[in-house]
């Protein structure tokens, strides 16, 4: 496949605008990276970056590569990762397309609950992805033999560690289907270049009780290595 599609929906840069944006991915860890590269076999479309793990150190290493990269032509930036899973919606080993990245725990907590940042006047705790490319981006994945769904990815600054806190966040945004602890901060550098963002996560474990022994680090590692083949194809 010789050209991506605009992506971008119109956005400035000649690259985009001649139907040949580049992609951003961005990962956690040098483990992420190491299996989106091998998944995208080189094609030099994609480049593909460590961010650090948490929200705050994706933010800005995001906005650092995006600011450096100003004539790359980027159309389309993806958060790419292992993450957890919500019950009933996302299996160890599956993957999860994002068509919304929520700040799940960005908030106030009061006595009647937990109010997000929406709700205190102070700004913003959700971005939606394109959910066409969302859907269609899943709907590959499945037709590639791999186990995926689309729906809300949450961002936490604590991974959760209790049934109750996974059921209040469920509660929270309905339809989470799974949790990582980056996506918001690397769509809310994307969107402050005006640049789309979708984040990929693959399940390594169930979000609820903390037990390192379900862990499944290695097949998500798979999974992601799988995806990324994918996307080369779904994104042409
Ligand atoms: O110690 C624990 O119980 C524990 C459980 C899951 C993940 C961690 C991490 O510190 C890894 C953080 C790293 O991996 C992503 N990730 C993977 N699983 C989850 C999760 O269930 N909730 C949030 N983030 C997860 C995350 O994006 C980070 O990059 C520790």
């Amino acid at each position: 496949m010789d050209e991506f599609i605009d992506i971008s929906n119109g956005s400035s840069g000649s690259e985009r605008s001649s139907g040949r944006a580049r992609v951003l991915v961005m990962t956690a860890v040098e483990a992420e990276k190491e299996a989106v590269l091998r998944g995208l076999k080189g094609d030099s479309r994609f480049d593909v970056m460590t961010a650090g793990v948490g929200p705050i150190l994706a933010a800005a290493s995001t906005a650092a590569v995006l600011a450096a990269a100003q004539s790359a032509g980027y159309g389309l930036v993806v958060s790419a990762g292992i993450g957890g899973g919500f019950a009933g919606r996302a299996e160890l080993g599956s993957l999860v397309v994002s068509d919304a990245m929520v700040a799940a725990d960005l908030g106030a907590e009061t006595p009647e609950g937990f109010l997000s940042l929406d709700e205190l006047g102070f700004g913003f705790t959700r971005i939606d992805a394109d959910s066409a490319l969302a859907e269609r981006v899943a709907g590959a994945f499945r037709a590639a033999g791999l186990q995926a769904v689309s729906g809300p990815v949450l961002t936490v600054s604590t991974v959760t560690g209790t049934t109750e806190t996974a059921r209040a966040l469920e509660k929270r945004v309905p339809g989470a289907a799974a949790e990582g602890m980056e996506g918001f901060g690397i769509a809310v550098a994307a969107r402050n270049c005006g640049l789309p963002a979708l984040e990929i996560r693959a399940i390594s474990n169930a979000v609820g009780p903390r037990d390192r022994d379900a862990w499944r680090i290695g097949d998500a590692l798979k999974a992601l290595e799988a995806a990324s083949t994918v996307l080369v194809e779904v994104l042409a």
